[in-house]
């Protein structure tokens, strides 16, 4: 039984008990986020947030160093939740269904939201382990899926070739951009249909930059990914959209030509031109 099959089981389970996660977005929106406030106790870190993320684009968050950013992305896989004092007001759908509510499962959610974090975060595992290890969670075990799966996700992460005669060994012996690949493909492995970026390229040198940043571009022809950047060349180059947010509010949201080119408001211009931030 593949993947797919095992997660359409769930949907199909979870459609008979009447919380579905449906497999088609509502005009091609992926994420809707209508009136979001988050306060981690007294801080006001998400205010009135509208913004909404289309499938099979690439959508940057760009803004100034505590601006809410990295929170925006942990609503969206409910990753925030972790935090004791965290505190929500508004609502977000995932393919029209409302992921605040505590119907929602967060694992289901996670099945479909993947993420990668700013440090290449590999367990302490062989090659092969790493990736068949969300697999393996969802009840994988006949030997010749996971090896097909290993190979699709260390393929579609552009690390194949790299690794595929070691990959018995340890990922620890990866370089810091490969085991970024290979996080890419971990999170492949769990085939999921959105990517949440946050800062995947701070920790990498340009050359591997550039490889993450070719690999992004070949990535949404199948997933919606959206990327948390300080680095507003590579908003420029790789996203469809771009948000900038300032003091946890969404200043500016529009088509990355027209943010970088014309933006209408001048906190955007100033941010972007290097002023402040
Ligand atoms: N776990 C937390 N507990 C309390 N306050 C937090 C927590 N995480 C973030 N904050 C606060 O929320 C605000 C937004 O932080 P966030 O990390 O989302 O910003 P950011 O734009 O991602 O910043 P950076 O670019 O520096 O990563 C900041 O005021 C920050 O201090």
């Amino acid at each position: 039984m593949s993947l797919a099959t095992v997660k359409e089981n769930v949907s199909m389970a979870k459609n008979q008990s009447n919380a579905v996660i449906s497999t088609s977005t509502v005009n091609g929106i992926v994420f809707d986020t209508k009136d979001l406030n988050l306060w981690y106790g007294e801080t006001h870190a998400l205010k009135e947030i509208n913004l909404t993320i289309h499938e099979k684009e690439v959508t940057a968050i760009i803004g100034p160093s505590g601006c809410g950013k990295s929170t925006y992305l942990k609503t969206l896989n409910r990753m925030v939740e972790l935090v004791p004092s965290v505190r929500t007001t508004g609502v977000i759908t995932y393919k029209g269904k409302s992921i605040l509510d505590k119907a929602f499962k967060v694992e289901d959610l996670r099945t479909h939201v993947g993420m990668v974090f700013q440090k290449p975060n590999p367990f302490p595992k062989s090659i092969y382990d790493n990736i068949a290890y969300g697999p393996r969670i969802h009840g994988i075990r006949n030997k010749k899926i996971l090896d097909e799966i290993v190979e699709k996700s260390l393929r579609g992460a552009y690390i194949w070739d790299e690794v595929k005669d070691r990959l018995k060994e340890n990922a620890y012996g990866l370089s810091g951009g490969q085991q970024q690949r290979l996080c890419i493909a971990r999170t492949l492995a769990i085939e999921p249909d959105v990517i949440l970026m946050d800062e995947p390229t701070s920790a990498l040198d340009p050359k591997s930059t550039l490889k993450i940043e070719d690999l992004v571009q070949e990535l949404k022809r199948n997933y919606s990914i959206i990327i948390v950047t300080h680095n507003m060349q590579q908003a420029a180059r790789i996203s469809d959209r771009t948000a900038f947010f300032l003091d946890g509010e969404v200043i500016e949201f529009n088509d990355t030509d027209t943010i970088f080119t014309n933006p209408y408001d001048k906190r955007t211009e100033d941010y972007i031109s290097g002023r402040f931030g």
